[in-house]
C-alpha cells in the first residue's frame, strides 16, 4: 500500500520569535538569545515532535531598526553546527547570500555542515535585497535584483560543481595498499564564467547527501524562475489560499517544462500560529502581542517593503496608496506584491495594516484553536497550496511548544504528519533523491 502523502513541517526560527514585538512578551526568555543552549534545547524539542528542519534566516548587514527589536543576526552555518553536534535526524537549514559570499568558501562551510550533521544541511540561497549590505564590502552599489539573480545562477552552478567534484567512492582509505584517495574519481571543475573563476576540485569528499539541500525564498518573477530550475524546497509567503495556490501551481509547472519531477520541489508556504483554547483566547493572545508593538518599528518595516515612509501620518487614517510606486524597482518585489493584496482586499487603515504584518512580515498569521489551525494547514496541503509549512511561532520558546504539543498530535492522528522519522537525512525527510555528481563513471570511461 502506497503511503499517503505526507506534510513537511519546518521550524523557522528567530530570535525571539517571529512577532516583532515578541522579545517584549512576558513570556520571551530574552536573556537567552545568545545562548547556544537555548536554542539546541529548541530543536531537540523539534526533534521530539519529528519535524523536518530547523531553518535559520539572514543577512550580511545589521537591520536598520535595531533601536526597537531583537533584530540582529548570528551567522546560521556557525549556530547549526553546535545544534547539529546535539541532535540525530532534524534538517539544519541556513541562509547564505549569492551576492556577498565566494562559491568555494560558501561550498566548504556547507560541505562541512553536511559533513557533521550525517546529511542534514540545506541551503536557503538568498541573493540579499538589503542595499545596505553592499557598504560591508567595498562595493559602490547593491547590485539590483535581475543583476543579483543572474550571479546566483551562475554562484550556484559553481558551488554545485565544487561538490560534485569528488565522486561517491573516491575515499579508498585503504591501509594496506597505502592508496588514501582514487585520484581519478577527483575532478578539478576549470570553471571560468562572467562572475567567477574557480579551479576546484573541493577540498573536502563529496557529502553525505551529494550536496545539501537547495532552498530558496523568492517569489518574484526572477526569484520562480530560479527556484524552478534549482530548489528543491521553498519558502514563500501568502495571505490568502488562492495566492497560494497559484504559486505552487506556477512553480511546479515551470519545474516540470524544465524535465524536474513536481514531488521533488516543496512549496512551503510560513504560517505563524497563535494558538488558544477558544477562538476567542486566541485572538487575545495575538492582541497582547499587538499591543507591545512600536509604530517606529513597524513603520520602519513598512517603509522597506513597500518603499513609503509614513512617519508623521495618521496611524489611524487611510493608507496613502496613490504614493505606491507600483511600477518601481522595490528590492523585495514580491513582499510589495502581497501588500497591494492586502490594501485591494481590505482597505485597512496604517495601523491596521501595521497589526496585520507585524506577526509575520507578511507571512499567513492565523489566531485559532489547535483543531482550526490543523483544519487550515489540511485545507492548504489536500487543495494545491502547499507541500507543508515553515511554522513561524510568534515567540519562542512557549510559541512552538503550543504548536507541538497540541497541533502536531492533530496533524499525527489525521494521517498527516510522520510520527518517527523514517531516515537520517534532510533528503529523507522530504523524499528527494540522493544526486549523483556530473563526473559519475567519467574514469572508468576513460580507462574503457
Ligand atoms: C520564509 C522566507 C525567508 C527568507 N529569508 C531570507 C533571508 O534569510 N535572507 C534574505 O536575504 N532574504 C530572505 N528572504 C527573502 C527572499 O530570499 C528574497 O530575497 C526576497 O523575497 C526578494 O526576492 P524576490 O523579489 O524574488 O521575492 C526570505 C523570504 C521568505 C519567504
Amino acid at each position: 500500500m502506497s503511503q499517503r502523502r505526507q506534510l513537511s513541517l519546518n521550524l523557522f526560527v528567530y530570535p525571539g520569535g517571529h512577532h516583532e514585538a515578541a522579545w517584549r512578551y512576558k513570556g520571551t526568555d530574552i536573556a537567552r538569545l545568545n545562548d547556544i543552549a537555548y536554542y539546541q534545547d529548541l530543536a531537540k524539542r523539534a526533534e521530539a515532535a519529528t519535524i523536518d528542519s530547523l531553518f535559520f534566516a539572514d543577512g550580511p548587514v545589521l537591520a536598520d531598526n535595531i533601536r526597537y527589536a531583537a533584530r540582529y543576526r548570528v551567522e546560521p552555518i556557525t549556530w547549526l553546527a553546535a545544534i547539529g553536534a546535539v541532535t540525530s535526524h532534524i534538517g539544519l537549514i541556513a541562509t547564505a547570500s549569492t551576492t556577498y559570499n565566494e562559491p568555494y568558501n560558501l561550498a566548504r562551510l556547507f560541505a562541512s555542515l553536511d559533513h557533521l550533521s550525517h546529511g542534514r544541511a540545506g541551503w536557503n540561497i538568498v541573493t540579499t535585497s538589503q542595499a545596505a549590505a553592499s557598504q560591508n564590502f567595498g562595493l559602490v552599489e547593491h547590485p539590483v535584483h535581475a543583476e543579483r539573480y543572474e550571479k546566483s545562477r551562475e554562484f550556484v552552478e559553481v558551488v554545485t560543481k565544487l561538490w560534485d567534484s569528488w565522486e561517491d567512492g573516491a575515499v579508498l582509505a585503504d591501509q594496506a595498499s597505502g592508496l588514501f584517495a582514487d585520484t581519478d574519481r577527483i575532478h578539478a571543475i576549470e570553471h571560468i564564467g562572467k562572475h567567477f573563476k574557480v579551479k576546484g576540485p573541493l577540498n573536502a569528499p563529496r557529502t553525505p547527501q551529494g550536496r545539501p539541500v537547495y532552498v530558496q525564498a523568492g517569489s518574484s518573477e526572477d526569484g520562480r524562475s530560479f527556484a524552478a530550475q534549482y530548489a528543491e524546497a521553498i519558502f514563500t509567503a501568502h495571505q490568502t489560499l488562492g495566492s497560494a495556490q497559484a504559486f505552487y501551481a506556477d512553480i511546479k509547472s515551470r519545474a516540470v517544462a524544465l524535465g524536474r519531477r513536481p514531488e521533488h520541489i516543496k512549496v512551503l508556504p510560513g504560517l505563524s500560529p497563535f494558538i488558544g483554547s477558544t477562538e476567542a483566547e486566541a485572538k487575545a493572545l495575538e492582541e497582547e502581542f499587538n499591543d507591545l508593538i512600536q509604530p517606529e518599528y513597524s513603520l520602519g518595516q513598512l517603509k522597506r517593503m513597500t518603499g513609503i515612509d509614513l512617519s508623521g501620518y495618521d496611524l489611524d487614517g487611510p493608507f496613502p496608496r496613490h504614493l505606491l510606486d507600483i511600477d518601481g524597482n522595490i528590492g523585495a518585489a514580491s513582499r510589495f506584491q502581497l501588500i497591494v493584496g492586502i490594501l485591494d482586499r481590505e482597505n485597512p487603515s496604517i495601523r491596521q495594516l501595521i497589526n496585520r504584518l507585524a506577526g509575520g512580515r507578511g507571512h499567513f498569521v492565523l489566531a485559532g484553536t489547535p483543531e482550526r489551525i490543523a483544519d487550515e494547514i489540511q485545507l492548504w496541503f489536500e487543495n494545491g497550496a502547499a507541500d507543508g509549512f515553515n511554522i513561524m511561532p510568534p515567540w519562542l520558546t512557549g510559541g512552538f511548544d503550543a504548536f507541538a504539543q497540541e497541533v502536531v498530535p492533530l496533524l499525527r492522528k489525521r494521517g498527516l504528519f510522520r510520527t518517527e522519522y523514517s531516515g537520517t537525512t534532510l533528503r529523507d525527510h522530504y523524499g528527494l533523491p540522493r544526486p549523483e555528481s556530473r563526473f559519475a563513471g567519467r574514469s572508468l570511461r576513460a580507462s574503457a
